[in-house]
């Protein structure tokens, strides 16, 4: 009996041992899944795939994932998605979000236009958390055409990399004001606003939808605060023809492994785009949502080709200026 009693101590103290060994086990499991040592576990970490039109709220995460992602830390971001609005800025974040070393933000923080008077400790908060040798990336095409916006991202870094996805900006004006009849429709016609006076054949370039698309000016204003090397252009139309070879020239620019290649996409013939085979942080195959991909209107023919006319000048000097021509004529 006596025995029996001396030796519980030591049970005890093995089973205490015992459940130490465990959690310290269980520990070390978790932290290596959260420094990427686990690439099967790696997924478990990631959010879902963006929502296509995300809102300004964070993402929600599992119990698990948010935990996990307790690990790192919020950084600004060392590159930017800057524009151009309907070039494919969407598109290109949700591919690029594949890469084992990128994180985004899926919502637009819009910081550097609307949102700078918040502070840089507001616009990090936003920013996902990331590993030592991860990038954190926003998009925000609006940006493209902010006076301020080549300022104030230098101020924050002047090595900040930029990225802008362009577009024919004929093909770009007609899918802005698509999206704006989707939401109005009660707006007048695409070819009465594109003139000033329709009789004289005078463009409008006070109208958004026209001035977006004067490339070369809006890119003069960031040429005064990065040098060319610092931004990288993206074409629009490749991104749809050849997603992989745009994603891969992306990664090259990024100093990213290629790690995206055509392996990742497939052609959706309802949609009429590419979609990716798995989406981020899923297994499933993903598509971009309605809102990309919208049907245009027709658009009388003779004014489509007086806005041709319109911007070739601007694409000249903006070929010239990039050192690539985009082949919009
Ligand atoms: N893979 C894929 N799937 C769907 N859509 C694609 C894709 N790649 C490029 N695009 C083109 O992206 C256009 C929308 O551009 P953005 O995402 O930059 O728009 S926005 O500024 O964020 O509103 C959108 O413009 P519209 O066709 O006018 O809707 C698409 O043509």
């Amino acid at each position: 009996m006596g025995q029996r009693l001396s030796r519980r101590p030591d049970a005890l103290r093995r089973n205490a041992l015992l459940l130490a060994v465990m959690l310290c086990l269980w520990l070390y499991l978790v932290y290596s899944c959260a420094a990427g040592e686990l690439q099967g576990l790696a997924p478990l970490l990631r959010r879902a795939p963006a929502a296509e039109e995300p809102s300004a709220a964070p993402e929600p995460a599992g119990p698990l994932s948010s935990f996990l992602n307790g690990a790192g830390s919020k950084r600004l971001p060392q590159a930017i998605i800057i524009g151009v609005k309907k070039g494919g800025t969407r598109a290109l974040l949700e591919f690029l979000r594949v890469h084992p070393d990128v994180r985004a933000v899926g919502a637009e923080p819009h910081f550097f236009d609307r949102g700078y008077d918040r502070g840089l400790a507001w616009y990090r908060d936003l920013m996902p958390r990331t590993l030592d040798g991860q990038i954190t990336m926003e998009k925000t095409p609006s940006y493209f055409v902010t006076k301020e916006a080549p300022a104030r991202i230098s101020a924050m870094s002047k090595g900040t990399k930029l990225i802008v996805v362009v577009r024919d900006p004929v093909t770009r004006a007609i899918s802005d004001y698509t999206q704006t009849l989707s939401k109005r429709p009660d707006i007048p016609t695409f070819e009465s606003l594109t003139f000033k006076n329709r009789t004289t054949g005078l463009i409008d370039t006070s109208w958004s939808a026209i001035q977006i698309g004067i490339y070369a000016k809006h890119l003069e204003n960031w040429l005064l605060y990065f040098p060319i090397g610092q931004i990288l252009f993206v074409s629009g139309e490749r991104l749809i023809t050849d997603p992989a070879g745009e994603l891969g020239r992306v990664q090259d620019f990024l100093g990213l492994k290629r790690i995206i290649t055509d392996k990742h996409f497939y052609f959706n013939k309802t949609k009429g785009f590419p979609c990716l085979k798995k989406a981020e942080g899923s297994s499933k195959p993903h598509c971009l949502g309605k809102t990309k991909g919208r049907t245009h209107p027709n658009i009388d023919q003779e004014v489509v080709q007086r806005l041709r006319e319109f911007y070739r000048p601007f694409n000249m000097k903006f070929y010239q200026m990039t050192g690539h021509d985009f082949g919009w004529d």
